[in-house]
């Protein structure tokens, strides 16, 4: 796991295009604690000398106080409003550091997760990559905007103070101050590495319950169909109980830093004002000491407080740190080959594939296969479920690499290209596409985002989906709801493939594209794909064995090749 330390790093490099504000901040909070300290000393030299006229304390006690009410009134309210200024420009600065270094995060969040995918979906779940981008990285504002400046003045004022207090009352007096202010400070680091884990645990469990929530609402049919509420909810009771538990362990910290803080205050206090006694030192410069050591202990407190939620902030960052650097299955060639111009043939040669196992030993789910599919022509893969097929699709757009053997396109490896020219070249309909919630026309626009609406309406026709999508309420900005829900199966496959067509893709991968349709409507679709797009290789996949009339028909058992 990443070190505290290594994530500081981290967090600071990402952010430092946007760190010099940070210095204001901190200027500002410096202003903002002495103005504070002024404030609380002058009121209390002003109440000790109503006090103090009527025990006859000497007036050489009070001489640095404004001599009338007007006069104390003003330097008060002029005092205040500094304080209330410095206090604004503070917070307006950490955060303007803050929510711009949130920003970059957000965005290296997304630059990590493209190359990523789709190979990342296998390792996290969507719920818990939503937390990640969103909430964990919303916890990692505490790190910009109320760590750095707090820190600093938690040692500098309380410096600046007990050698005010040194200087103007007693060194003695400051010597207790100073201790008291250490012990104080100290307290803050009580259970700090308790408290990390716990955050770290609470983080993990917030992803794991964001997960079934996710899961719960999408699979409201599935949940309520078997009878699955009570157990469902039983889950999230008991994933919110271990959270509660975690939590409460975090909250005895925090009590007992708090009660601390409080003794380290009450003792300084006491063992102050008797020293201060015992010097002979007079009611005015005592109460006004007091009242300075009192508010040097909110500075160190301020540690404390940031302390328990910096433990939040940094498991947050480390869940994120985790996806930005892992590292990705594929990357790019550091000198790319180019596509030819024209038709593309595909090869799988010799391809053995087993999919990442995390140490268990997986059979392959492609053993040495080796298909030529000619440019321009169309390759059927047919075998029973299970038997590769997707796998050998999803290998010739590179979503990862065979352990052996190389797979071509347009005669080149594609390990040898840009994923980015691989992809715009070669199209794959899934087997189970992706549909944005959004429109008909919003959808198809994914693939061609400046397409006109004949071009809409020819892909739809192309996919035999015109008749029907002109059948429905608005047409082309037909809303088709969340992930299609609002279409059947086939109208999903066959909008994906619509989609697909409004790419210059040359080689067309078609997983199961047509298992939702009818035989009839699976032939004309084929049928139309063929006759709009001649000179393209499509290489489709399917269980039905009795299949599909195709230049080359190749037959998969258990991801070995049984005919070609
Ligand atoms: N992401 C994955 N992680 C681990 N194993 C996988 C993954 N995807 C597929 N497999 C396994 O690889 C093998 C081949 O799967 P593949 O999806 O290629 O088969 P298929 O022929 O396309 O099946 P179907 O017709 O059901 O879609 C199967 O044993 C499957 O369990």
């Amino acid at each position: 796991m990443t070190t505290t330390k290594q994530l500081r790093r981290w967090l600071i490099s990402v952010a430092r295009p946007v760190l010099k504000p940070l210095g204001a901040s901190i200027v500002f909070r410096h202003v903002d604690q002495l103005a504070g300290l002024a404030l609380l000393a002058i009121s209390a030299g002003a109440v000790t000398k109503v006090a103090g006229n009527a025990l006859g304390a000497p007036a050489s006690e009070t001489a640095w106080l404004p001599n009338t009410a007007a006069m104390l009134a003003v330097v008060l309210v002029t005092v205040s409003l500094v304080k209330g200024l410095a206090r604004y420009l503070e917070h307006f600065f950490g955060h303007l550091v803050a929510f711009k270094a949130l920003e970059l995060l957000r965005v290296r969040l997304y630059q990590a997760l493209v190359p990523q995918t789709p190979a990342l979906m296998q390792r996290s779940t969507s719920g818990d990559l939503l937390v990640r981008a969103t909430k964990d990285i919303d916890r990692i504002e505490v790190f910009f905007a109320h760590t750095f400046p707090p820190a600093v003045t938690a040692v500098t004022v309380p410096v600046i103070g007990v050698l005010a207090i040194g200087g103007i009352a007693s060194w003695p007096v400051a010597l207790v101050a100073a201790a008291g202010l250490v012990v104080s400070l100290a307290t803050a680091w009580l259970g700090s590495g308790a408290n990390l884990a716990v955050s770290h645990r609470v983080a993990g469990l917030r992803g794991r319950i964001s997960q079934h929530v996710t899961d719960s609402v999408q699979g409201m049919a599935e949940v309520t169909g078997y009878g699955h509420v009570t157990r469902r909810l039983d889950e999230l009771v008991g994933l919110d109980a271990q959270v509660a538990a975690a939590q409460r362990s975090r909250s005895r910290f925090q009590a007992a830093r708090n009660g601390l803080q409080v003794i380290a205050m009450g003792a300084t206090t006491l063992v102050a004002t008797i020293v201060a006694v015992g010097q002979g030192l007079g009611l005015v410069p005592t109460a006004v000491t007091i009242a300075l050591i009192w508010r040097l202990f909110d500075s160190t407190a301020a540690v404390k407080d940031f302390m328990s939620s910096l433990d939040v902030s940094m498991a947050a960052a480390e869940r994120v740190h985790r996806i930005v650097t892992v590292a990705p299955l594929i990357t790019d060639p550091e000198s790319s080959a180019q596509l030819p111009d024209g038709p593309l043939a595909v090869a799988w040669n010799q391809v053995s594939y087993s999919y990442p196992s995390e140490g268990i030993a997986r059979e392959p789910a492609v053993k040495d296969v080796t298909i030529d599919v000619p440019a321009g022509t169309h390759c059927c893969l047919i075998g029973h479920s299970g038997c590769g097929k997707s796998t050998l699709l999803q290998l010739a757009l590179r979503f990862d690499d065979p352990q052996s053997g190389r797979v071509l396109v347009g005669g080149v490896d594609v390990r040898r290209l840009e994923a980015a020219q691989l992809r715009s070249r070669v199209a794959l309909v899934s087997q189970s596409p992706f549909l944005f919630h959004g429109s008909i026309a919003d959808n198809l626009r994914v693939a061609s985002p400046d397409a006109t609406d004949d071009q809409l309406h020819e892909v739809l026709r192309i996919a035999q989906l015109d008749e029907e999508v002109e059948a429905m309420p608005g047409g082309l900005g037909a809303p088709i709801g969340e992930q299609g829900q609002r279409l059947s199966g086939g109208q999903q496959q066959r909008l994906a493939l619509a989609r697909a067509l409004l790419t210059p893709a040359d080689v067309f991968l078609l997983d199961e594209f047509t298992s939702h349709l009818n035989r009839d409507l699976a032939d004309r679709v084929r049928e139309g794909l063929r006759a709009a797009r001649p000179r393209v290789t499509i290489i489709e996949s399917t269980h039905l064995l009795d299949a599909v009339r195709a230049d080359q028909v190749v037959r998969l058992d258990a991801g070995r090749l049984v005919s070609a």
